[in-house]
């Protein structure tokens, strides 16, 4: 059914009730002939948010990258990947780099490697947006300016005139977002952006997160370690182990009745572990909801 779909051209005449689908997504190594991830099938809706949860090595990374087609040299994908209905593999490397930035926005782990280290994050930020939009230097000043604003990054001019390495892990994340609100691209894909930072910092990232989500009444997908955040952030969570996906459902029916065993496994270690964060943060613990 939904392979039939795909094949009904490169864009879907329908109004689209999923902006991503993913079909039959298997990623190898082609050196090794070592197959990491088998045979992968999901879609976002239009809107919401997919968490993608699993342990580390399950494969989430890998299928981000896919989607943004952005996988290593000897890594090698098949399968079919649809933007609004556009399969993206069958687009050009030059095709697929306009696609990148301005209707898939990827933020990182770690900010430090999504900048230029050689130059400050402005020119970086000028850069990316010129090469999307047709915006004078001031209007992209202005844009991000206000954008940066509204992830309570103070000073934006002075942020934008610094390196990468002058700025923290957590401001850099909240650069990346304010580049995302200026992109305004059809989805986001943050794959781990809390995990390298410090406690303090990934709660105001995720805040940030969930203000994106609202500004944007955006399509996400959210890759993360920490359930209690996706509990907060995802409408559906994908759970992934060794490179299939195990369970699927909305974040309450995970939540409150896994199905997989290695599902339950996940819910009752990571939300025992959250419960101490919340309590460290003197906030409100999720095993109270
Ligand atoms: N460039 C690569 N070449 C070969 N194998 C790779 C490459 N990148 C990832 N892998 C392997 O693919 C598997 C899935 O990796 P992936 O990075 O997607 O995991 P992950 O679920 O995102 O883990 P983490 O949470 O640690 O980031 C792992 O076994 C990893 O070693």
């Amino acid at each position: 059914m939904q392979r039939q779909r795909i094949y009904e051209g490169k864009r879907r005449r329908n109004p689209l009730e999923n902006i991503i689908e993913v079909a039959n997504l298997k990623i190898w190594d082609s050196r090794t002939g070592n197959v990491m991830i088998q045979n992968s099938s999901f879609a976002v809706k239009k809107g919401s948010c997919l968490a993608i949860v699993g342990e580390s090595g399950s494969g989430k990374s890998l299928t981000c990258r896919a989607i943004m087609r952005l996988n290593k040299a000897g890594l090698r994908q098949s399968g079919d990947i649809l933007l609004d209905g556009m399969n993206l593999s069958e687009l050009s490397e030059k095709e697929m780099r306009k696609k990148r930035g301005k209707q898939l926005c990827m933020i990182l782990q770690n900010g430090m490697r999504a900048f230029d280290p050689s130059c400050v994050i402005g020119v970086h930020l000028k850069e990316t947006l010129a090469c999307h939009f047709g915006w004078s230097r001031d209007e992209i000043t202005a844009r991000m300016k206000m954008a940066m604003e509204s992830v309570l990054l103070k000073d934006p001019i002075a942020v934008m005139n610094q390196y990468p390495h002058q700025l923290s892990g957590g401001m850099l994340q909240r650069v990346m977002i304010a580049l995302a609100i200026v992109l305004e691209p059809d989805i986001v894909i943050a794959d781990e952006p809390t995990t390298a930072l410090d406690t303090i910092s990934q709660f105001e990232v995720v805040e940030q997160f969930i203000r994106l989500r609202e500004k944007m009444g955006g399509s996400m997908i959210f890759v993360s370690h920490d359930l209690g955040v996706v509990q907060k952030i995802a409408d559906d969570v994908l759970v992934m182990k060794e490179g299939d996906i195990v369970e699927r459902g909305t974040t309450r029916a995970i939540f409150t009745e896994p199905q997989h065993e290695y599902t339950q496994y996940l819910v009752s270690t990571k939300l025992a572990l959250h419960h101490h964060f919340e309590i460290v943060m003197g906030g409100v613990s999720v095993a109270e909801h």
